[in-house]
């Protein structure tokens, strides 16, 4: 029997304490105690991109990708957690790759993700050096690799995501990270079976494989011996998410020192599907988020549009928490009503999971092989008997793949975390051509916290003829926030220190708040 995991998550009110109470991850991410862990595979087919989602840029006006945000996020909250304890700290960045099952990548035509110039290295953030030895040496080797005049050798077979992941990085100097500090490694592949268990050639000399999932990420561990290079370096906790949401906060101190305060082993953070259900009259009402604007909190507020929407629900099943994923969940299940009228398995998975390295190494050695594959029935291209490549039109395979949140069964003292989706959530998953999830609704998500943020620190903002623009307390059917605001992670982790740039200020859109701006204001 599920249940409704909502009694488990701590309410918004004990989460706005939470916040005020940052430091506690923060002195976990100063100690050298926390990694994030990214979930780099998923092959950008309903993006329909060839080369690893990460790469992708949003159409954002500084034209950052997906990775340079979250690199930023990474140097942005080890400079706060430094200066809030005095010292200088490192957050490792392990990338779990598949291998391409389909080719090798390649920019698209129309969303080039050509090198843009590197931020200048923030002077407040020097990350630790090198602390450990290699781990995967092919991994390594390819991480390492650096233009022939280095020391180093940049040694890589066309085959893998990998490559283009680790040449993005390197065309773009890690970002300004350690190259030390990032640790790419690869998962394995499975073969693609046919309904009746007949292995599929995609060439006449070749099998086709696919990969084993985001589960995979415990073999792979294993593989590469990730988790002893992480013992090696002090890892104690790590934040594992998903390349594909914009508002992804790496290493978000909250959730940290949330999961740490309660001891738990294994942590999710969930986004509620019917918030604006719990602000009206009847419910708890929802605080204003620090970093929120008190008028627009009850307003703003997203709501699950659709039961059946394609996020997987945090629940429990014999007492047991888990994740149902949504292609598994059947919709009478999904449309189920709680008695307040809300939907009843409304903890949606934002693929953002918190693991003590203890619980991981228990993964595995022990639990690892319990995972039960789940089975995707796909269009799997192959060749016929003339060896003819064809494109199927209609499913004809099955691909075997292990989830991450598979192993949550298998935790002593698991939590979830329920967050806003607003703060933290906007997948990209699909192209333009479908009414969400896609590039403009990622955009659009982005720019509309930034303005949010720039709103509550005191900023105006005026229009080309100097006019003051309205600041709007819900955004207009367009759903394009009034002014175009975008601030670098380098400036802001959660909407933090922004009053000192902007109170009392008026700007005239688009404004783009970088650390060069925020330099040039310095004495
Ligand atoms: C196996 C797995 O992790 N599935 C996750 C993952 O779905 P994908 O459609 O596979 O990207 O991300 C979703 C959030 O974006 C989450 O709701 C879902 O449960």
């Amino acid at each position: 029997m599920s249940q409704n995991l909502r009694e488990r998550a701590p309410r918004l009110q004990e989460q706005q304490a939470l916040r005020e109470r940052g430091p506690r991850g923060f002195h976990q991410i100063a100690l050298n105690k926390v990694a994030v862990l990214l979930l780099a595979g998923g092959q950008g087919t309903r993006l329909g991109v060839t080369y690893p989602k990460g790469m992708y840029r949003v159409g954002l006006p500084s034209q950052k990708s997906l990775y340079q945000l979250q690199a930023e996020r990474i140097r942005r909250v080890q400079q706060l957690a430094g200066e809030r304890r005095g010292t200088r700290c490192t957050v490792p960045w392990c990338a779990l790759s598949e291998r391409s099952a389909l080719r090798s990548p390649s920019p698209a035509p129309h969303q080039s993700p050509n090198p843009k110039p590197s931020p200048s290295v923030h002077p407040d953030c020097t990350p630790m050096p090198a602390l450990v030895s290699p781990v995967c040496p092919r991994s390594q080797a390819l991480l390492n690799a650096r233009p022939p005049a280095s020391p180093h050798r940049y040694i890589m077979t066309s085959e893998f995501t990998l490559r283009p992941t680790a040449d993005f990085f390197r065309e773009h100097d890690f970002f300004h990270l350690d190259p030390d500090n990032v640790v790419m490694f690869e998962q394995r592949m499975l073969p693609a079976v046919t309904f009746d268990g007949k292995a599929i050639l995609e060439r006449k000399d070749k099998v086709a494989m696919a990969p084993d999932g985001n589960g995979g990420l415990y073999r792979a561990l294993a593989d590469h011996h990730i988790l002893e290079d992480m013992g090696r370096r002090g890892v104690e906790f790590v934040h594992v998410y998903c390349v594909d949401n914009i508002l992804v906060r790496l290493a978000d101190p909250v959730f940290i020192g949330f999961c740490v305060l309660r001891g738990a082993d294994c942590g999710a953070k969930v986004s509620p599907g019917d918030v604006r259900r719990r602000a009206g009259p009847s419910g708890p009402r929802a605080p204003p988020h620090p970093a929120f604007p008190a008028h627009l909190s009850r307003l703003q507020v997203v709501e699950k549009a659709f039961p059946e929407e394609p996020v997987g629900v945090v629940c429990q099943v014999d007492g047991v928490p888990q994740v149902v994923e949504y292609s598994e969940i059947r919709p009478e299940t999904a449309r189920l009503r709680a008695a307040d009228g809300g939907l009843l398995y409304n903890a949606g998975n934002i693929c953002n999971h918190f693991f003590t390295r203890t619980f991981l190494q228990a993964v595995t050695r022990e639990f690892e092989p319990l995972l039960k594959p789940h089975v995707a029935v796909k269009k799997v291209p192959y060749v016929d008997e003339e060896g003819n490549p064809v494109k199927p039109l209609e499913p004809n395979g099955i691909k075997m793949e292990k989830f991450v949140f598979d192993v949550f069964q298998f935790a002593e003292n698991f939590v979830a975390f329920e967050v806003l989706r607003e703060d933290e959530f906007s997948p990209l998953k699909n192209a333009n051509s479908a009414n969400k999830d896609n590039p403009a609704t990622a955009r659009r998500a982005l720019l509309t916290q930034h303005y949010r943020w720039a709103l509550q620190a005191g900023a105006h903002f005026l229009d080309e003829h100097g006019a003051r623009l309205p600041e709007l307390p819900s955004l207009p059917g367009s759903g394009e926030p009034p002014a175009i605001c975008e601030i670098s992670p380098l400036v802001s982790y959660s909407g933090e220190g922004l009053e000192a740039y902007l109170r009392g200020q008026e700007f005239q859109s688009p404004l783009i708040l970088d650390e060069n701006w925020v330099q040039a204001l310095r004495p």
